[in-house]
């Protein structure tokens, strides 16, 4: 469904002496199959955005190829558009006519018979719980209701690849929840491929079949969230000992088993592949040699101890302040390509990305 090779973006900022290259993407290869949820994991300014850019045509890379539902991103851009669903992480900017009529517009803008939109569009709303609201201006809604109606927009020509930009940002607990299950819909119940970026830990083990994790525009890893964490970072052991003189025997056969094992007091700890399989082995081997234990943790680690392992930071601190208004000059977006169906005010590829 998604196949890139060696994007790279540049944006040039500033002007002047304050003139800079900023690498937003460098050199990003991904493939993504039929059917596949695949979040985009990375922190702020990472590059996931420019990435979905580049694969919703919005954006010319400034190197490398992309086929994005069998079509070039470069040549093929409307056929792609045509393919595709895009929620954008701003929203889309809705005109003031009613929501029903809104989506009906953009279905039409497809292709779509009136008919066929109201009839999609009247099952999508009740699918995504907005009943009710198909005569509410989107301005008058909850942040959730408006998440949900855009994507909404981006479903209602029936697209099998979805692209969605840190679809639940902003939105409280319950409403993310609420948003997370329309989400595993998208794909038990329509079958869709969904590419999704987000910088939640949670979002992304709770809805990805695999995670890709960007970090500084380069692609870290890409695998499961289990074998992700399996393979760097190990889940982690804490034995607690009961006396001083046992810290150096637990030390030893924890050590055996975690290439890197720390003492605080009384408290060894470590990090060993699948601990499941190796723990009871270790508390034998403990007892054994007469080791007493006040306390044992076994926690299996997080996708924040993933990307430490893989970056040497915490996602959390990697967190950087994306290029603002401040003086970074306009962005340098490439002109788009004539589009057939340009569309006010709607989550379509054409106006869904504007930031
Ligand atoms: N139009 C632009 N002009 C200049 N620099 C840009 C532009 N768009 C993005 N950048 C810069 O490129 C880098 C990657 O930005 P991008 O928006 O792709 O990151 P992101 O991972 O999506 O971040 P976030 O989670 O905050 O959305 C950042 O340093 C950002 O400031």
């Amino acid at each position: 469904m998604i196949h890139a090779r060696g994007l790279v973006q540049t944006f040039h900022t500033g002007r002047g002496k304050e003139k800079k290259a900023v690498q937003a993407v460098d050199g990003v290869d991904i493939d993504v199959a039929e059917g596949e949820v695949v979040g985009f994991l990375g922190p702020n300014g990472a590059g996931k955005t420019t990435t979905l850019r580049i694969l919703t045509t919005l954006l010319r890379p400034t190197a490398g190829t992309a086929t994005v539902a069998g079509y070039d991103v470069a040549t093929q851009p409307v056929q792609v558009r045509r393919s595709i669903g895009y929620c954008s992480q701003v929203g889309s900017t809705f005109s003031g006519a009613y929501a029903g009529d809104e989506v009906v517009d953009h279905g039409m803008l497809y292709g779509m018979s009136r008919k066929d939109a109201v009839a999609k569009g009247q099952e999508l709303f009740d699918r995504l719980q907005l009943d009710g609201l198909w005569r509410r201006m989107p301005k008058n809604m909850s942040g959730g209701q408006k998440r949900r109606l855009d994507i909404v927009m981006g479903l209602i020509h029936s697209p099998s690849l979805v692209f969605l930009d840190e679809p639940t940002t902003g939105l409280d607990p319950q409403a993310r929840a609420n948003l997370w299950e329309h989400i595993a819909d998208l794909r038990t119940e329509q079958g869709a491929t969904v590419f999704l970026t987000t910088h939640y830990l949670d979002e992304a083990d709770a809805l990805a079949d695999r995670i890709v994790v960007i970090d500084r525009g380069r692609i870290v890893a890409s695998d499961t969230s289990d074998n992700l964490k399996a393979q760097v970072a190990g889940d982690l052991v804490v034995l607690e000992v009961s006396a001083d003189e046992h810290v150096a025997v637990a030390r030893d056969r924890l050590g055996s088993l975690a290439p890197d094992v720390t003492v605080e007091g009384r408290h060894v700890r470590g990090r060993v592949a699948r601990a499941g399989r190796v723990v009871p082995g270790l508390l034998r081997d403990l007892d054994a040699a007469g080791v007493a234990l006040d306390s044992i943790e076994v926690a299996r680690p997080t996708l924040d101890d993933v990307f430490l392992t893989l970056t040497g930071r915490s996602l959390r601190d990697a967190e950087a302040p994306a290029a603002g208004p401040d003086g970074d000059g306009p962005p340098a977006d490439v002109p788009l390509p004539a589009e057939p169906s340009p569309t006010p005010g709607a989550t379509s590829p054409t106006t869904g990305a504007a930031r």
